[in-house]
C-alpha cells in the first residue's frame, strides 16, 4: 500500500513539473533560434547549445543519471505551468505545418503505439536508465555521455538525415531485441538497449520534428500508414481517450497516436512493443506509474483497467478518478516505481523494482546488499529486510511490495538473526518408541526424512523421487504417532495390500489383525489400529464416520490436486482435523504449480487460506473476460523455496543414489477383490482339480495349464489399473512383461485406448521389427510403455531408457525373470532400477511366488545368484499353511522341475484364448477406469518439476 502524498511531497512534484516545463521551453526557443518555424530538423537537442541538455552536468559521476535532466535549475523554472499548454509548440502545429501533414485520422490509428521517436528530452528522460539496476561502480557518466549525444560520432548523423525517410522504424522500446525482451520480463531495460536508443541520432531529431515541428515526412514503423506529419495530430481542443486492456498477465492500452503518451510508455520498464498488433503492452507493475502519467497529460483521457484497483492504491495528485482529465503537462520523471520484494534464496531477498533515485540510495544503506549484474536487481539479507521496507514506506514515488506474509513467518528465525548463521540441522527424532526392525533398516536419507517430518510435527508432502522407499518412511513416522492412532492410510485402489503388506512388514509389533484393508463401500473404515482405504471408497464412505483420525497417510497425493473431485474433498474432510499429516507423492504437481494448492492447503492450512491468493503469486494469475485462469505459473523461485523451508521434502534419485540398491524389488499384492465371484469360482474349481485323487498325470497337468490361464484373467483388470495408476503417477517410461497372449492383448488394448504411445513385441514379432519397436522406445520420449512377452522378450534387448519393470505375470523360472529385469539393468542404465512384481492372491500366484523365492535361494546358496527375493517380503509370511495349499504348491513345484513342463505350459499360455468364457475374467474394468481422466490430463508433466524442486 502506498501513502497519501504529503503537501511536500506535492509542492515538490509541482516544482519538478515547472522545472520541466520551463526545459522544454528552453529547448524549443533554441530550436527556433537554430532552425526557424517549420524547418526539418536541422538541430538536435544535442547540437542545440540552447536545448535541454546544456546545464547537464559536466561531470556525470557526480550526480546520479538521468534524473539529473529534472534536477536542473533552469532560469525558466519560474516559466507558469498553466500556460505551458497553451504556449508550447508541441501542441501546435503551424498552419503551414498543417497544410502539409496529412495525419491519419485518429480512429484510423490503431493506437498509441506508431513507432515515433520520442522528443530527446522525453526520451533521456522517460526511459528510466537502469541505475537501480546498475553496480554502484558503474559511473553514470559513461551513461550522460551516451544520453546527451556528446561527441558521440553517431550523435549528429541524424540531424542532417530525413528521419522519417525509412518508414519502417521500429520504436524505440520494441522488444525486437531479445535483450530487452529479457530485460522487460525482469521489469528492466535492459541499459545496452537503452544507451544505444539515447545514441541513436534520429531519435532525437526525429522526436523534435515529430512533436514540435511537424516537419513534412511519413509517418513511422506503421505499414500501410503513410500519413504526412504536419497534418496536427492532435487536434488541440479535442482530448483523446483511450482504454486499458487487460492481456493475460499484462495490459495494453488502446488509444491513438499520441507522442507524449508513447513517452510515457517509453519511460516505462516493463513496455513492450507488438508490431503485429501495433500496440505496447506493459506489465502490471507499471500499471499505476502509467495512469499517473497519463493524467498528468492534458489531451490524454484514460481509462483505467476493469479490476485494477489493487494497483491503483497509489493516490494521485490530480484526483484519482479514471476519466479524469488533467491539466498538468507530461512529467514522466514523476513516474511512479513500484515493484516487489522476492525470496531468491533461504537467506537472501531480491527488490524487483524499476529505477528510483531514492531507492538506490536506500538500497546503498544496506550492509548486507549486492547487485546481481545478470539480473539488474539488488539483493539483501533477510535480516535487513524489515530495516528495508521500514524505509522503502517512507519514499514517495516508491511503492515496493513486501513478501507474502506467509514467506516471511515461515522465514521468521532468518528476519530476526542478527547475522548469518549456517542453517541449523533439523535435530535427530527419538525412535525409540518404534520397531526397531523399521528403525535399523532405514537407510540414511530416509532417516532424515523422518527426523524432517517429526521437526515439522508430522505435517509434511514427502515428495521424494519415485521408489525412494517413501511407504517405508511413511510407516515409520505414522509409527512415531503410534499413541495417537488409529491411522487412516489413503492409497490408490491398486496398492491397498501392498501397504498392508508393507506394514506387515516394517512392524511387527503390530498384530496383523489390526490392519483393516476396506475392500467395500459396506466395511467399516474404523475396524482397525491401521485402516487402508482407496480414495474412491473413502469418498463412498466418508459420511458414516463420526470420528476422525489424528494420523492420516495420503499415498500419491497428487491424486487430490483438484479440489472439485469427490476424492478430493473426501480427503479434505479427514486432513482438516488431522493432527498428523503425510502426503506422499513422486510428482506431487505433474503440469503446473495449482495443482499443489490442496497438497499445500492439507498440510498447512493457515499458508493460503485462499487459493487466489497462491493463484495471484505463484499461478501467474490472468483475468481473462469469462475469470481468472491460474493455469500459469510464477515465482517458482521463492514457492519452492517456501515449500522447503515449511511442507516439502524431496529429494532425488540422482542425490541419493550411492546409498541404493542397484535394484529395488516391490512385491505389489494385488487386489482380489477385483475378481469377480465367477472368476474365483472358475480358480477354486481348477485348484480343487489338481490335488483331486486318482487323475492322471496329464489330467494333473491339464488342470496346472488351466490354473494358470484362470488366473492370468483374473488378473487383468487388476494389472490395467496398477499401469494406469502409474501413468497417472506420471511415470514415463517403463516396461510391462507377461506371457499370456491375453494378458499383452488387454494391457495394448488399454494403452491405446488411452492414446498411451507403446511398443509391443512378443513371440509374433520378427527380429527386425524387434530391433526397431527397441530403437524407438529407447530414443522417442513420447514412447511410454514397452509392453513385452517374458519369454519372447527377456533376452538381446536393451531398453535402458526406462528405469521402471512391472511384471503383470509371474513366471515360474526366476532366471527368466531376471533377465527380463536386466532389459533395463544394464549398461547405459544410470539410475537405481525399480521392479514390481503383481502378485494377485487366490490364484497361482499363491504358488509361483514362494516357488520362485524358493528357487533364488537354492542359486543363492549356490553362489549362482546375488538375489534374494525373499527381502521383498516375508515369504512364509505370504503363503498360506493350509494342507490343501500345500498340495498344490507340492504339485507345482514337481510339475515345473519336470522337463518339457515349461514347452507345455508356453504353448499353452500362447494359444489360451479364453473365448466365450472372457465374460469371466473377474470384474471387467468399468469405463471411467479404462478411459479414466482424459489422456491429456494424465499425461502432461510438469516438465519443471525436477528442476523447480531439485535442491538450489
Ligand atoms: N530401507 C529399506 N530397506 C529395504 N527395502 C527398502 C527400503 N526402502 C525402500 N525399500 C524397498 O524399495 C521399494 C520401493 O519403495 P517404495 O514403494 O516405498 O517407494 P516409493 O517411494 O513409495 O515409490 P513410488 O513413488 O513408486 O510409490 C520397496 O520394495 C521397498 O520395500
Amino acid at each position: 500500500m502506498s501513502l497519501p502524498l504529503t503537501e511536500e511531497q506535492r509542492k515538490k512534484i509541482e516544482e519538478n513539473r515547472q522545472k520541466a516545463l520551463a526545459r522544454r521551453a528552453e529547448k524549443l526557443a533554441g530550436q527556433h533560434q537554430n532552425t526557424g518555424s517549420g524547418s526539418s530538423i536541422a538541430a538536435t537537442s544535442s547540437q542545440s547549445k540552447q536545448g535541454p541538455f546544456q546545464n547537464l552536468p559536466q561531470d556525470p559521476s557526480k550526480s546520479g543519471s538521468h534524473g539529473i535532466i529534472f534536477k536542473q535549475q533552469n532560469p525558466l523554472s519560474s516559466t507558469n505551468g498553466d500556460q505551458r499548454p497553451q504556449n508550447s509548440p508541441s501542441f501546435q502545429l503551424s498552419t503551414s505545418e498543417q497544410a502539409k501533414g496529412t495525419w491519419k485520422k485518429e480512429e484510423e490509428v490503431p493506437t498509441a503505439c506508431l513507432s515515433h521517436r520520442l522528443p530527446s528530452q522525453m526520451t533521456v528522460a522517460g526511459i528510466s536508465p537502469p541505475l537501480a539496476h546498475s553496480p554502484p561502480e558503474v559511473p553514470s557518466q559513461q551513461l550522460l555521455g551516451y544520453a546527451l549525444g556528446q561527441d558521440h560520432p553517431q550523435a549528429s548523423h541524424g540531424t542532417k538525415s530525413t528521419p522519417f525517410a525509412n518508414t519502417t522504424h521500429e520504436p524505440l522500446a520494441g522488444a525486437k531485441n531479445p535483450q530487452e525482451t529479457a530485460a522487460s520480463l525482469s521489469g528492466q531495460p535492459p541499459r545496452d538497449a537503452v544507451l544505444e536508443e539515447m545514441a541513436r541520432p534520429s531519435a532525437s531529431g526525429q522526436n523534435v520534428a515529430d512533436v514540435h515541428c511537424g516537419t513534412e515526412r511519413m509517418t513511422p514503423g506503421t505499414e500501410g500508414i503513410h500519413q504526412k506529419l504536419g497534418t496536427p495530430h492532435q487536434p488541440a481542443a479535442s482530448s483523446q481517450q483511450g482504454t486499458c486492456i487487460r492481456i493475460g498477465d499484462r495490459f495494453q492500452v488502446k488509444i491513438g497516436y499520441n507522442a507524449e503518451l508513447i513517452a510515457v510508455f517509453k519511460s516505462l520498464p516493463s513496455r513492450r512493443y507488438d508490431p503485429a498488433t501495433k500496440m505496447w503492452n506493459f506489465s502490471m507493475t507499471d500499471y499505476n506509474a502509467l495512469m499517473e502519467a497519463a493524467q498528468r497529460l492534458p489531451r490524454v483521457t484514460l481509462q483505467s483497467l476493469e479490476g485494477a484497483e489493487g494497483h491503483m492504491e497509489s493516490p494521485s495528485p490530480s484526483g484519482s478518478s479514471s476519466m479524469a482529465q488533467t491539466c498538468l503537462p507530461a512529467a514522466p520523471s514523476l513516474a511512479f516505481v513500484k515493484g516487489q520484494c522476492m525470496l531468491i534464496s533461504r537467506a537472501r531477498f531480491e527488490a524487483d523494482i524499476g529505477y528510483s533515485e531514492d531507492l538506490i540510495a536506500l538500497f546503498k544503506q544496506m550492509e548486507s546488499r549486492k547487485y546481481d549484474v545478470k539480473t539488474r536487481k539488488w539483493n539483501f539479507l533477510l535480516e535487513e529486510y524489515n530495516k528495508l521496507m521500514e524505509k522503502a514506506r517512507h519514499l514517495p514515488q516508491v511503492q515496493l511490495d513486501p513478501l507474502p506474509k506467509t514467506v516471511t513467518l515461515a522465514f521468521a528465525a532468518q528476519l530476526e538473526k542478527t547475522s548469518l548463521h549456517p542453517v541449523t540441522d533439523v535435530p535427530e527424532a527419538d525412535l525409540s518408541g518404534v520397531d526397531s526392525k523399521l528403525v535399523s533398516s532405514l537407510l540414511p536419507f530416509q532417516r532424515a526424512g523422518v527426523n524432517f517430518a517429526i521437526a515439522k510435527k508430522g505435517r509434511l508432502l514427502l515428495a521424494d523421487d519415485m521408489g525412494l522407499g517413501k511407504t517405508i518412511q511413511a510407516i515409520c513416522i505414522a509409527a512415531y504417532y503410534r499413541k495417537e492412532w488409529p491411522l487412516l492410510v489413503v492409497v490408490p485402489s491398486s496398492v491397498r495390500f501392498t501397504w498392508e503388506q508393507a506394514f506387515r512388514q516394517w512392524l511387527p509389533s503390530l498384530s496383523p489383525d489390526c490392519i483393516n484393508v476396506v475392500v467395500t463401500g459396506k466395511d467399516s473404515l474404523t475396524a482397525g489400529l491401521v485402516n487402508i482405504v482407496s480414495f474412491d471408497l473413502l469418498s463412498k464412505i466418508e459420511k458414516q464416520l463420526k470420528t476422525s483420525f489424528k494420523v492420516v497417510i495420503i499415498d500419491e497425493s497428487h491424486f487430490l490436486k483438484n479440489i472439485k473431485t469427490a476424492r478430493c474433498r473426501a480427503a479434505l474432510t479427514f486432513l482438516k482435523v488431522a493432527k498428523r499429516v503425510i502426503l506422499l507423492s513422486g510428482t506431487p504437481a505433474m503440469s503446473r504449480p495449482a495443482e499443489l494448492y490442496t497438497q499445500i492447503l492439507a498440510v498447512k492450512p493457515t499458508f493460503f487460506p485462499q487459493f487466489h491468493a497462491f493463484g495471484l503469486r505463484y499461478c501467474g494469475a490472468k483475468r481473462l473476460p469469462w475469470g481468472w485462469d491460474y493455469s500459469g505459473s510464477s515465482n517458482l523461485g521463492e514457492l519452492k523455496l517456501l515449500l522447503e523451508e515449511a511442507v516439502m521434502l524431496r529429494r532425488l534419485k540422482c542425490d541419493v543414489l550411492s546409498q541404493l540398491p542397484a535394484k529395488q524389488r516391490k512385491m505389489v499384492v494385488v487386489a482380489p477383490g477385483q475378481m469377480s465371484a465367477r472368476s474365483r469360482a472358475a480358480l477354486d474349481a481348477v485348484a480343487k482339480e489338481m490335488t483331486t485323487k486318482n487323475k492322471t498325470k496329464l489330467q494333473q497337468k491339464e488342470a496346472l495349464i488351466l490354473f494358470f490361464n484362470r488366473t492370468a484373467e483374473a488378473k487383468i483388470p487388476c494389472v490395467i489399473e496398477y499401469i494406469l495408476d502409474l501413468l497417472e503417477s506420471g511415470r514415463e517410461k517403463f516396461l510391462v512383461f507377461a506371457h499370456h497372449k491375453v494378458v499383452l492383448d488387454a494391457v495394448t488394448e488399454a494403452l491405446e485406448r488411452k492414446r498411451v504411445q507403446h511398443i509391443r513385441i512378443d513371440g509374433s514379432t520378427s527380429s527386425a521389427d524387434r530391433e526397431d519397436r527397441c530403437q524407438r522406445f529407447q530414443l522417442s520420449k513420447g514412447h511410454t510403455v514397452a509392453v513385452l512377452s517374458i519369454t519372447a522378450a527377456n533376452m538381446g534387448l536393451t531398453l535402458s531408457s526406462a528405469d521402471l519393470v512391472v511384471f503383470a505375470e509371474l513366471f515360474w523360472n526366476p532366471g527368466v525373470l531376471m533377465q527380463a529385469e536386466d532389459r533395463v539393468h544394464r549398461i547405459g542404465q544410470s539410475n537405481s532400477v525399480g521392479i514390481h512384481y503383481l502378485v494377485a492372491r487366490g490364484t497361482a500366484d499363491d504358488y509361483l511366488w514362494p516357488l520362485i523365492q524358493e528357487k533364488i535361494k537354492v542359486l543363492g546358496e549356490a553362489g549362482l545368484s546375488e538375489t534374494n527375493f525373499s527381502e521383498m517380503t516375508e515369504a512364509r509370511d505370504y503363503f498360506y499353511k493350509d494342507p490343501k495349499q500345500q498340495e498344490i504348491y507340492d504339485f507345482f513345484q514337481k510339475s515345473f522341475e519336470e522337463d518339457g513342463s515349461d514347452m507345455e505350459l508356453l504353448a499353452a499360455a500362447e494359444s489360451f484364448d479364453p473365448g466365450s468364457s472372457s465374460q469371466d475374467t473377474g470384474d471387467p474394468l468399468d469405463e471411467s477406469t479404462l478411459m479414466g481422466s482424459p489422456q491429456k490430463k494424465r499425461f502432461e508433466f510438469f516438465d519443471n518439476w525436477d528442476s523447480f524442486t531439485s535442491p538450489l
